[in-house]
């Protein structure tokens, strides 16, 4: 395996601050790492004072293989994910066929292992189809791989369907991971209910349909003892009941998006698909408190909830759009911009929601810091040059996100996997 110089790079140390170091990968571990080394290497790239980190870690995207190649491939959905920094991501179940069962599982996950760039994780579905009430063996697909159990596109409709599923992933160990969204709520919606939605005349989705959810789930969680997370937290109730979670003595994790951290149902700017996403952009209010819950730890970690899909798929109305928007190529980028250069938080506190909670959270084996001896999973970034995102550049399908045209700072020069460079800008 080659060996890899890369010199002049910045790290960040303990105590927040940028430091100069050079970085020797061998036999795909870090082999150095100093202020200046000297060693041989098979290649030399300069860093030229680029961000060094450890590869990003993403514990929420869609594939969408198999069923759904038109909208995303593993090849070109952990390309994208190299692109973005990240060398460790975890796939959603909502494919065709559903792993729900053992051999469905396998069969993804050999994929995941022939096609993926990156290192990809498998989520196992919590039942068939996505929506039965028959829990899935769940022995059996944590025995094969699955990293945890999940029906994301669907809420658990019933309670005695979670109690059971928690109860069943609690006795394996694995993370129960919630998509809230209980349907006697959501009012045929589209978008959140609430005063945008009246003005432009569309069906609103209660954010009491995710709250209320969530509300249930803890106390289910309480008495099951698994470990709980919550996929795309986007409420200030589900905020609030998070804490009261956490101060309960409920296992409870929450990841939030990079959507729900920079984007209200305001800038929805009227007919436009590219802002359609489930969970919706809620109120500024609910902003603020994602926002605030991210950075008082109750919002453990950021996760994209990348969801390709076609270009005619998303050019429709609002109304007969698809949900979900991509993000694996843009959020490093776009958190760095919008709440690191400004201040709000600090980069170290955002590599520890992008790579150190949810690896230690969902127990990966990604690497967590650089030091002597670890895989060289690694992202080098750009802090000092402006980039204006187009939709002509990304490496997935998907080109159905509502920051093209946006100015970032923080573009990926490089993305290595066990010591192979797998993206180069
Ligand atoms: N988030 C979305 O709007 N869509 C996701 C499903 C999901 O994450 O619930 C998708 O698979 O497209
Ligand atoms: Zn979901
Ligand atoms: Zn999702």
């Amino acid at each position: 395996m080659a060996s890899l110089l890369i010199k002049n790079a910045q790290v960040v140390s303990h105590d927040d601050e940028l430091i100069n170091q050079d970085v020797l990968v061998e036999d795909g571990k870090i082999a150095a790492i100093d202020v200046v080394l000297e060693a041989q290497a098979d290649r030399v790239i300069d860093a030229k004072g680029a961000l060094l980190t450890p590869g990003l870690v993403d514990i929420h995207v869609h594939f969408r293989e198999p069923g759904f190649e038109y909208k995303e491939t593993i090849a070109t959905g952990s390309k994208a994910s190299a692109r973005g920094g990240f060398t460790t991501v975890a796939a959603m179940p909502n494919l065709n066929p559903v792993p729900a069962t053992v051999s469905a599982f396998q069969q993804i996950q050999a994929k995941n292992a022939s096609d993926g760039v990156v290192h990809i994780e498998q989520y196992a579905a919590i039942s068939e189809g996505l929506t039965s009430d028959d829990v899935s063996d769940i022995q059996a697909l944590a025995d094969a791989g699955a990293i945890a159990f999940t029906n994301d596109g669907k809420g658990v409709q019933t309670a005695a369907t979670m109690l059971t599923a928690m109860k069943a992933a609690a006795s394996v160990d694995r993370p129960l991971v919630a998509h809230l969204e209980d349907e006697s709520l959501m009012n045929g919606g589209v978008m959140n209910l609430g005063k945008r939605s009246e003005e432009l005349g569309l069906p609103g989705i209660d954010p009491l349909a995710e709250s209320s959810q969530l509300a249930r789930d803890l106390v289910l969680a309480k008495a099951a003892g698994v470990h709980y997370h919550v996929a795309h937290l986007s409420t200030k109730e589900s905020v609030a009941l998070v804490r009261m979670g956490k101060q309960m003595g409920v296992k409870v994790t929450a990841e939030v998006s990079p959507h729900h951290l920079l984007l209200d149902e305001n800038d929805i700017d009227g007919d436009n698909a590219l802002f359609k996403m489930n969970p919706p952009l809620r109120a500024p209010e609910d902003r603020a408190a994602v926002i605030a819950g991210l950075l008082d730890g109750t919002i453990d970690m950021v996760a994209t909830d990348h969801a390709p899909h076609s270009v005619e798929e998303k050019e429709r109305s609002f109304v007969g759009a698809a949900f979900g928007i991509t993000g694996i190529e843009t959020s490093f980028q776009l958190l760095y911009t919008h709440l690191v250069k400004p201040g709000i938080a600090s980069l170290e506190q955002l590599l520890n929601w992008m790579v150190t909670q949810p690896a230690k959270a969902f127990n990966l084996p990604a690497p967590t810091t650089l030091a002597v001896g670890e895989i060289a999973d690694l992202a080098l970034f750009d802090l000092e040059t402006a980039h204006t995102i187009t939709a002509d550049e990304f490496v997935s399908k998907g080109v159905n996100t509502p920051f093209i045209g946006e100015t970032i700072y923080g573009q990926t020069v490089l993305t290595v996997v066990a010591g192979d460079v797998v993206y180069e800008a």
